[in-house]
């Protein structure tokens, strides 16, 4: 009986093995293939890229591998073959290649919630991304945030500073990414929370945990509730867009960015309704979890360096001393001049690196210069730029929260060494408007309010950074006499 067992187990492994050995010949294809492991079949090295490390520090899985292989290095990830990049020279070459021979792109379990295939694909390059940039930098950039945002942003967080402290206490990351995520929406559509019988905010709460689970779409599942939140968002903001379209025929500019883009659908004929639902879609993610994810971290870390809170206080306290009324709102000068809290920002963008890899696809076989090795087309791209900001050759002590190291930093040796909006032609659109929004964030907190700590969170990275169980604050009004 047992030699029957032996047979099957021996049987097994050779398919096993097997298998292995096709996997690898057909992914080189006859090009040398940079070095590196595609590990098991089917899954590849997935579980150990998932696996959380306790750490801010680059996640082990990376690490590791660049010490192994080197700066450039294949695997396999949810199936699919993926080059990691970490090195400075190939991931401004990637970036500056954006529609030739890669594309952006994000794994099979994202492309199904973020349309990137057919006529309505948002990742598309060339002129209908050059007019979705546009619009993004005319509704949320900086000459929108001196003539209009500044203001509205001061009093929106206001607004959500008194009703967390009439609760014994919040959860921050939560609440802060449907106040970041509500306060987009108002400009991009004309959202109003108090009136919308839909939680946004719970939506996407929902999505973003199903695009970190397994793509098992049966009931029950995170994959699941994510694909049933997805199309009640697509539902939502398709039933807005036909209100609107309904309702803007005599309005001839203003308004806010759907307004525009309606507009606009005359004479940019590639902006179909179904685009511009699948736009908004994916730019109302884009809000909701990078500007909350570093304002919790930095609870975090101003709750761990009293010192640091103690500086950024001393700064916010003078912006509001200088003003000739106190009850006048921050102009763009005040927000330029809040240098501290800047640096304090960067540092918590350094540490956070809350987008940890940007992902390409590859259209044609790329050679990678002076390393003899060939990624083939259709491989996935990970360019990794945090590895730069946890270098110790730039940043002493890299794990130190130390937003004084900015203060001497050269401003060369900044724009090479951090990049935590990406780079290239797809370079964040919200980046001048989430300091913004953060350095707001401080001035209205540390002038109007305290705050104090109940619970920290044990962050974590999968490679995405993670609050655990969550970071609790109570909040209080100060009582200025
Ligand atoms: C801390 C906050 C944020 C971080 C760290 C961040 C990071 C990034 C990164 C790394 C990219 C490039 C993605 C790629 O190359 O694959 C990106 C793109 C983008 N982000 Fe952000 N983002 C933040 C906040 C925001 C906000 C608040 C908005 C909207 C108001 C926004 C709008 C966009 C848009 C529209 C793009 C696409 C730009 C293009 O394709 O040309 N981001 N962001």
């Amino acid at each position: 009986m047992w030699t029957i067992g032996l047979y099957i187990l021996v049987a097994v492994l050779v398919i096993f093995i097997s298998q292995y050995w096709r996997n690898n010949a057909r992914y080189s294809n006859g090009v040398v293939l940079p070095p590196g492991s595609m590990g098991l079949p089917f899954i590849g090295e997935t579980l150990h890229l998932i696996f959380p490390s306790y750490s801010l520090d680059l996640h082990p899985f990376i690490k590791k591998r660049i010490q192994r292989y080197g700066p450039i290095f294949r695997t396999n990830l949810a199936g699919r073959p993926v080059v990691i990049s970490v090195d400075p020279e190939f991931n401004n070459y990637v970036f500056a290649e954006e529609g030739r021979t890669v594309e952006l792109y994000y794994m099979d379990t994202f492309s199904n919630i973020f349309k990137h295939e057919g006529e309505s694909r948002t990742n598309a390059h060339g002129s209908l991304h050059k007019y979705i940039r546009g619009i993004f930098l005319t509704h949320f950039g900086a000459q929108s945030l001196k003539n209009k945002l500044i203001p509205l942003i001061e009093q929106f967080v206001d607004t959500n500073l008194r009703a967390w402290s009439n609760q014994s206490s919040i959860e921050v990351k939560h609440e802060a990414s449907a106040m970041v995520l509500n306060f987009c929406a108002k400009q991009i559509f004309g959202h109003d929370p108090e009136k919308s019988s839909e939680d946004l905010s719970e939506m996407y709460s929902r999505i973003l945990d199903g695009l970190m689970s397994f793509p098992l779409n049966i009931p029950g599942t995170a994959y699941h509730r994510c694909s049933k939140s997805h199309e009640k968002a697509t539902n939502m903001l398709r039933n807005m867009l036909k209100d609107k379209v309904n309702n803007s025929a005599e309005q001839k500019s203003g308004g806010d960015l759907v307004d525009q883009m309606i507009r606009d659908m005359d004479k940019e004929k590639y902006l179909s309704e179904e685009l511009v639902v699948q736009m908004l879609y994916s730019a109302l993610f884009a809000t909701f979890e990078s500007v909350s994810a570093v304002i919790a971290l930095a609870f975090q870390l101003l709750s761990d360096h009293p010192s640091v809170l103690q500086e950024l206080t001393a700064e916010q306290d003078a912006v509001f001393r200088r003003k000739k009324d106190p009850n006048s709102p921050l102009t763009w000068d005040d927000y330029k001049s809040m240098t501290f809290t800047l640096q304090v920002i960067n540092e918590t963008l350094r540490l956070g690196n809350v987008a940890p890899g940007l992902l390409r696809k590859v259209l044609k076989d790329i050679e990678v210069k002076g390393k003899g090795f060939t990624i083939p087309a259709g491989w996935t791209i990970m360019v990794v730029t945090s590895a730069l900001q946890m270098n110790p050759d730039t940043y002493k002590n890299p794990l130190e929260f130390n937003p004084w190291r900015w203060k001497e930093m050269d401003s060369d040796v900044i724009s090479k060494n951090f990049s935590p909006f990406g780079g290239g032609t797809r370079q964040c659109a919200g980046a001048e408007f989430s300091r913004a929004f953060m350095c707001i964030f401080f001035h209205v907190l540390l002038t109007k309010y305290r705050w104090t700590k109940i619970k920290g969170a044990t962050i974590s990275r999968n490679p995405i950074l993670g609050f655990g169980k969550g970071i609790h604050i109570r909040f209080a009004q100060q009582y200025v006499n």
